[in-house]
């Protein structure tokens, strides 16, 4: 195993000193350091930050391979500074038995450029009429701890009863998405002036904030933990607040686009815009931000959706939802953010990697430590070309955007992952 040595890293935003990486952890740091076996790296004016870790990607792998893999996805996570990530459970067939995350779980392990962690589904076929094996999906190699219909919201208030009782006994979590389906049938956009505009059917608000509502008090009921995919809203954001203040076992998610774009995207009916929720507008952006911020919503995640040209270059109405997410993210925390590198430490790495139990991950450079660390260059800014994103997908909402920030090299367990900011496999 070559060993790396990190010249003058500012580490999450000090003073620059050195890193010494050998057999897979940071064996020693200091300013100074030499090793003679070592290659070094010099990396002055570069951030080292914890491998970022997300909550919510869509790998697309089984069924979708045409849109991504787990290779392609673990390709596009280590370029974006990820060392973990935690797949999503829509694929096909659905991630709903001990098999089917087992799959994706050594499928991950032989990309071997990020941890890939799945997420089991909480329903049999992702159709809420009844619990998927969840005790088998948490006893398998995969060790499931994570369980969600994400892209559909459990919607039945029983079953989301039952399976919040049934993870208790593991600890394990409910990650819901959040939407009334009554409310949202034939929904297009976020439901508001620009919606009305348009002509388009919108989603509104309420069809989130209502389910939040719900299940934080059930989440309470039964003293179990829950964690809120996608959060859009502002008052989606006071609801939180509330439950948090009370003392409610729930964590909550935000992306990137959501703190970013605004549903007047929806405009210029370019179906990259469309997604699920839907763009909010720009009070939501602002409470979102300041939520973020103050840590009512613990995490950013990105939801990264793959999806084939075909099910995204067509008309707004018959286009998929979803885009991407996991190559722009740091970009994007860093644009709303700015260079507050403690707090995107805390909301991208330490945080989602202490909700989702990922040993190993989520802990900032020190003696010790395994080597999970990415190397940000803070100064750089770069235009986003979808043709030159690792994802086998194109549906960026930044293409052609100026974005700052760029990640230099990604290390997993001491290995890079990313060098001179390309992928080494
Ligand atoms: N977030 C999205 O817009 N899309 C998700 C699923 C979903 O939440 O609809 C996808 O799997 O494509």
């Amino acid at each position: 195993m070559t060993a790396y040595l990190i010249k003058n890293v500012s580490v999450v935003g000090g003073e620059p000193t050195d890193l010494l990486i050998r057999d897979g952890v940071v064996a020693e740091t200091g300013a100074g350091l030499t090793a003679p076996d070592a290659t070094v790296l010099d990396a002055t004016g570069l951030v080292a930050l914890p491998g970022l870790v997300d909550l919510h990607t869509h790998l697309r792998e089984p069924g979708r391979e045409d849109a991504e893999t787990v290779e392609s996805g673990s390709r596009a996570a280590a370029l974006g500074g990820y060392t973990a990530v935690c797949a999503m459970a829509n694929t096909s067939p659905v991630a709903d038995t001990a098999g089917v995350v087992e799959q994706v779980w050594r499928l991950g392990r032989e990309a071997g450029l990020v941890d890939v962690q799945p997420i089991g589904a909480v329903t049999v076929g992702l159709a809420g009429e009844r619990l998927a094996e969840l005790g088998a999906m948490a006893d398998s190699a995969a060790r499931v701890r994570i369980f969600s219909d994400d892209g559909h919201c459990v919607a039945d208030p029983m079953l989301m009863r039952r399976a919040l009782e049934y993870v208790k006994a593991f600890d394990g979590i409910i990650a819901q998405h959040a939407e009334e389906p009554r409310l949202t049938e034939g929904a297009q956009m976020h439901e508001g002036e620009v919606s009305t505009r348009l002509g388009l059917t919108g989603w509104p608000a309420v069809a989130e904030e209502a389910i939040i509502a719900r299940d934080v008090l059930l989440a309470e009921h039964v003293g179990s933990r829950l964690h809120i995919c996608h959060v859009s809203t502002a008052g989606s954001v006071a609801v939180l607040r509330h439950a948090k203040a009370r003392g409610v076992r729930v964590t909550a998610e935000v992306t990137p686009h959501h703190l970013l774009l605004t549903d007047e995207r929806a405009t210029t009916y370019d179906p990259v815009y469309k997604v699920n929720p839907p763009l909010r507008t720009a009070s939501d952006v602002a409470a979102l931000r300041a939520a973020l911020a103050e840590g009512v919503i613990d995490i950013v995640a990105t939801d990264h959706a793959p999806h084939a040209v075909e099910d995204k270059e067509c008309e707004w109405a018959y286009a998929r939802p979803g885009m991407l997410g996991l190559e722009t993210a740091l970009s994007i925390a860093l644009d709303v953010l700015g260079p507050r590198w403690d707090l995107i430490a805390e909301r991208m790495s330490r945080t989602p990697a202490r909700i989702a139990g990922l040993d190993g991950h989520g802990v900032d450079p020190a003696p010790g430590v395994p080597a999970n660390l990415t190397l940000v260059d803070p100064a750089a800014r770069r235009v986003i070309e979808p043709a030159e994103l690792a994802s086998r997908s194109r549906n960026t909402p930044y293409a052609r955007m100026t974005l700052p920030g760029r990640i230099v090299a990604t290390f997993l367990r001491g290995e890079p992952t990313v060098l001179d900011g390309k992928a080494v496999r």
